[in-house]
């Protein structure tokens, strides 16, 4: 495990890129493990085999956002990841923690966490004032609605500009609340109330959003945009994953959050071996 002692902002100038971000659900209901991960110990054991494949990071989550999915009270979300955040920030792993609720960043931070990753932008009333404080990284998702209704009928303009703009408003509403740039990651958000259509559109034009200055983090791995292209159910969807994860690291993705931690760490070696993107750490086996 790499030190975690690494100041946040470290993490993007000390390693290759895009980073692997590996997902550990702890949530009942949580989409693609199936309440696998119930349990601390679960989630652990799945934390820690992330490591092993080769995750530069992990995004804890206790609040399953899964379209129609309902909230979780902030004593039930602090109860599901407090304990695993606490070990894994014991054990130097580099957390980040997926939450809308400052008083679950502010636990979360506490606790050891270098990163929120917030789906809603940080835009709940004191959330980027737990960011400011904290110190810590913050992601800056898009989000058309709320999980319980984005998906009915999401409309756009122009998805890509109007995504961006959001984006950008957000960036300016954190640098103005006291995050500077360096601790800021965007993210267009994909399925997040986006059709099919809006969904492909983005990940066409993923490369607009490197002029906003920060890392762009990309979810893509299992979504339901994979299957309605492949016809494969969720737990067939690796391939597909691996191809989209492919593509958004062409178009400069900084960090690539996934559930498939090996897959996703061999295909980026073989692309980094032939765009030379990668740290000294990639050839190293090569030597
Ligand atoms: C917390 N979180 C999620 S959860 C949804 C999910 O994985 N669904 C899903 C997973 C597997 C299969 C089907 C759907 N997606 C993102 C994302 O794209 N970006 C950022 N920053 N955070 C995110």
């Amino acid at each position: 495990m790499s030190p975690s002692s690494i100041p946040p902002v470290e993490i993007f100038r000390l390693s290759h890129r895009p980073l692997v971000m590996g997902v550990v659900n702890i949530t009942p209901d949580s989409f693609s493990d199936g309440g696998l991960f119930a349990s601390t110990d679960h989630a652990l054991n799945h934390a820690f085999h992330l490591m092993e494949e080769g995750a530069d990071l992990l995004d804890v989550g206790g609040e399953s956002t899964r379209p129609g999915s309902t909230p979780v009270f902030v004593e039930e979300e602090l109860r599901r990841i407090l304990p695993v955040v606490e070990e894994l920030a014991n054990q130097n792993v580099r957390v980040s923690v997926d939450t809308s609720k400052p008083e679950v960043m502010r636990a979360a931070i506490a606790a050891g966490a270098v990163m929120i990753n917030d789906v809603r932008a940080l835009q709940m009333p004191g959330a980027l004032e737990a960011v400011a404080e904290g110190g810590v990284m913050a992601c800056l998702m898009h989000m058309q609605g709320e999980p319980a209704n984005m998906q009915v009928n999401p409309q756009y303009d122009d998805v890509v500009q109007d995504v961006k703009v959001f984006l950008k408003r957000r960036v300016e509403a954190a640098q103005a609340a006291g995050i500077p740039r360096e601790r800021l990651v965007v993210d267009p958000g994909f399925g997040f109330g986006k059709n099919q259509v809006h969904n492909i559109e983005l990940l066409r034009h993923l490369d607009q959003f490197i002029d906003l200055g920060v890392p762009v983090l990309v979810g893509l791995s299992r979504k339901s945009m994979l299957g309605k292209i492949t016809g494969s159910d969720i737990n067939n969807r690796i391939h597909a994953s691996i191809a989209a994860a492919l593509i958004a690291a062409m178009k400069g993705a900084a960090i690539l959050r996934v559930h498939d931690v090996r897959a996703t760490r061999d295909a980026l070696a073989v692309y980094n071996a032939v765009y030379d993107r990668g740290s000294a750490r990639e050839n190293a086996s090569s030597l």
